[in-house]
């Protein structure tokens, strides 16, 4: 069976499962799907470290060890292989999480280590010269095991070992991944070998080909995406078990919730833990206004008005569904505006082209949902649309998402500007909720005079 394909193992179980439980599989199934490839996403759009002044907070360490933080890869002391391969990739000095993390991973006797950064922090790079350190190349057998929730996320990472070991060929990389098959009488020489879980689970148990006693190092990268899938939770824990005590074990997440919490628990012994501590966002240095209108053309109609105010700066406008984001932008083409779309029907390559010319500004204004736009670094975006505003599954106000497309954070203070369309009494609730929750008043805008009154605040911003 092809153990990473969910869909099978759905197909599977359909004569015998009832119709909730297939449909609340297939919704978790779609979920996780989502999440891998926003995942993949932010990898291809973070062709550089995301500039964070947040700090790393240690929240655990082994009160044996003396560790300590560097501030330069020659701290570190690299084989010269490695250092030459990090200063090849343009590495100056190493990233926030990496200062704590990297002498944690390099420590002698081996230290376990939880890890918790947002994407484009520099997590990846860190445990791929983690590995790279640890191996011996004179022996010819598997020392180092990573596993990535999907085919592409484990092709993304087997990359940056491989850039990074560039200077460093007696030491061979494998891909554990569908498609790549090996007889059982294989014996596998790469040292390091990155792929997903069932197919490293049946390389380890089912063909023999690795020796999982043999492996040092266990890495399970993006752990929030691993878990949304039940199968490559439980194959995770069943390669876990097979590794000998004294294998270090390093588990990389980007994001934190109970669940991942608890997995992580389960699969790592004895951690040190390290979080980089989120920034605070704030609405304070945001001009926000709502502009009441009866339905959705008069929604149109009133984003016109405002347009050329907007257009000043760059602007995302969010909407609630796939389908109303593809029928506002052809509306905004068909009025010889010059917009881009964002939808959640495209490739991940396709997505991440737009954002990269969203980004270089080949496009002033983006129409997207909210599913679409995590990828986007807000604080390059100074004006936000509410087409619709955002609520849960409930019909309540989606207090985080409003924060996160607007929200700026408190250090960098750049102002901005956003405009709410309301079009019913459902979303004036809604704006009125968010305004309870954060405490603030939002102003109504004329919707005639609108440009006008944009015009002035945002000169006067
Ligand atoms: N010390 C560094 N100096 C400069 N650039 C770096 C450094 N470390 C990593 N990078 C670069 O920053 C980008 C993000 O790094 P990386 O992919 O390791 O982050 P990540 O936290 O693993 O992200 P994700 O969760 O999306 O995989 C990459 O382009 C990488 O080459």
């Amino acid at each position: 069976m092809a153990t990473d394909s969910w869909a099978l193992a759905v197909d599977k179980q359909e004569s015998t499962t009832d119709s909730v439980s297939l449909f609340r599989k297939c919704f978790a199934s779609s979920l996780a799907k989502d999440k891998a490839a926003q995942s993949l996403l932010n990898k291809m759009i973070h062709t550089s470290l995301v500039n964070t002044t947040n700090q790393v907070e240690v929240l655990q360490r082994d009160p044996n060890s003396p560790l300590y933080s560097v501030k330069t890869f020659e701290e570190l002391r690299l084989k010269d292989e490695l250092l030459r391969g990090v200063y090849d990739m343009g590495f100056n000095r190493p990233s926030k999480i990496q200062e704590n993390a990297l002498p944690m991973m390099l420590a002698e006797p081996p230290q376990n280590l939880i890890a918790q950064s947002q994407s484009g922090t520099g997590k990846t790079a860190a445990f791929a010269l983690a590995m790279l350190s640890h191996v011996d190349p004179a022996n010819k057998w598997t020392q180092c095991l990573c596993i990535a929730p999907t085919y592409e996320l484990a092709l993304q990472t087997g990359k940056v070992i491989e850039q990074m070991g560039k200077f460093y060929p007696e030491v061979k990389l494998a891909y554990a991944i569908r498609g790549n098959k090996l007889d059982r009488e294989t014996k596998l020489q790469e040292q390091i070998v990155i792929g997903t879980p069932g197919t490293v689970l049946d390389w380890c148990s089912k063909l023999k080909i690795i020796d999982p006693k043999k492996i040092s190092v266990f890495v399970l990268d993006e752990a929030d995406v691993m878990i949304a899938t039940q199968g490559h939770q439980d194959q995770s824990i069943r390669i876990q078990r097979m590794l000998p005590n004294e294998c270090q074990m390093l588990l990389f997440s980007a994001t934190f919730e109970d669940s991942v919490w608890k997995f992580a628990e389960r699969v790592v012994p004895d951690p040190n833990i390290i979080k980089l501590k989120r920034e605070e966002e704030t609405l304070d240095t945001i001009k926000q206004y709502y502009v009441l209108c009866n339905d959705k053309d008069e929604k149109f109609t009133a984003l016109c008005n405002i347009y050329g105010a907007i257009t000043i700066a760059q602007a995302m406008i969010f909407c609630h569904t796939r389908r109303t984001a593809g029928w506002l932008s052809a509306e905004l083409t068909k009025e010889g505006h010059v917009v881009a779309l964002l939808s959640g029907e495209m490739t991940v390559e396709q997505r991440a082209a737009i954002i990269e010319r969203f980004r270089e500004g080949k496009e002033k204004v983006l129409v997207t949902t909210n599913v679409c736009s995590r990828g986007i670094d807000v604080e390059q975006v100074s004006v936000v649309i509410n087409f619709d505003l955002p609520m849960d599954k409930d019909g309540n106000a989606d207090n985080e998402t409003y924060l996160h497309r607007i929200g700026r954070t408190g250090r960098f203070g750049k102002r901005g500007l956003a405009v709410n369309m309301i079009d019913s009494k459902q979303s004036m609730n809604i704006l009125n909720q968010i305004e309870e929750h954060f405490i603030l008043l939002i102003s109504k805008l004329d919707p005639t005079e609108s440009g006008k009154q944009l015009l002035c605040s945002s000169t006067t911003r």
